[in-house]
């Protein structure tokens, strides 16, 4: 049983809010300027899963009103023809935003692919420009990662301080662990990446009020090791076998829910926390990248 006290982040429930946020935003685009955003999905190859992340960006899309333009490209595409759609994307007045799923096929430079990315299309905020002014104090990029950018908005949602608090990022990928380590600096906490080279790794997440786990490993993050009261947010999504399910597996998260919920303040469940936000904030930044045009 998990300990009354502990709040679950409902993930979901936040990012509906937000989608109807939105979608009251785009139709007052729509209705004053007669323009919708719009966002282009690029998918190469025929992975399972970029194809069921895609289908729910597309569908997110459509229901807020913001117009998905679907490029599916083949496995072998190269990457120059890669590099042509996207600077025919740049070029299109009606996409405000480009998401290349990730990743790309092996014969595909992505970092080469990404800095072809208009900037102010970035709506992955996967530019290197943009990562650098994220890093820079005083600074900031035109696009925040939307996990990241997700993260910080369940904590500020919940009424979760950030400022001077120790926050422990466990993971240091491009995509989420980095991204969202400079966004906790931006926002004042202490910032501690913890990752596979760390020495004692449980006790520096003990001291930790914030708890960032994008580690990408399966229940890696045990009850033991969270301080009383810390809230918790899981970003990893892990498949992991289960035969009882018509799939054939479930998805878990990097911290052992079940043990976290007796010591954690609050805490995200996987599914149903940090994922749907992640879709959200990828809407929001189209939607402000549009305005940015629309309204100028
Ligand atoms: N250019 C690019 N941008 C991305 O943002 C990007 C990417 N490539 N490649 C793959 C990762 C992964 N990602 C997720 C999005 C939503 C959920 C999500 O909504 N998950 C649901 C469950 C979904 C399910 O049931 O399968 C949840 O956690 O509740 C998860 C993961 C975005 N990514």
């Amino acid at each position: 049983m998990s300990d009354p006290k502990v709040t679950i982040i409902d993930g979901k429930t936040v990012a509906q809010t937000i989608r109807s946020e939105i979608a009251a935003e785009v139709s007052r685009l729509s209705q004053t300027y007669g323009k919708v955003p719009g966002l282009a999905v690029v998918i190469v190859g025929q992975r399972k899963d970029s194809q069921s992340y895609v289908n729910m960006k597309r569908k997110a899309c459509a229901e807020v009103g913001i117009k998905s333009l679907d490029f599916d490209l083949p496995e072998n595409v190269s990457e120059s023809d890669l590099i042509f759609k996207v600077h025919e994307l740049n070029a299109n007045p009606d996409v405000h935003g480009i998401l290349v799923q990730l990743p790309l096929p092996k014969h595909i430079n992505e970092e080469k692919i990404l800095t072809e990315i208009s900037l102010e299309k970035d709506v992955d905020g996967f530019h290197p420009l943009n990562i650098g002014k994220l890093a820079m104090k005083g600074r900031d990029p035109l696009f925040v990662p939307c996990t990241p950018k997700g993260c910080i908005e369940l904590l500020t949602r919940h009424g979760i301080t950030i400022k001077g608090k120790n926050a422990v990022v466990v993971g240091r990928s491009n995509i989420v662990g980095l991204p969202v380590s400079l966004l906790l600096l931006k926002e004042d906490a202490t910032v501690t990446i913890v990752h596979s080279r760390t020495k004692e790794p449980e006790s520096i997440i003990r001291n930790a009020d914030i708890i960032i786990a994008a580690a990408g490993q399966p229940a890696m993050i045990k009850g033991s090791w969270i301080k009383p009261g810390a809230a918790v947010i899981d970003v990893g999504t892990n498949a992991v076998d289960d035969p009882s399910k018509k799939s054939g597996y479930r998805l878990v998260g990097d911290v052992d829910f079940q043990e976290a919920c007796k010591t954690a303040g609050c805490i995200t469940p996987v599914p149903g926390g940090a994922g749907p936000m992640t879709v959200a904030m990828l809407l929001k930044n189209t939607l402000d990248g549009a305005k940015r045009v629309i309204e100028c």
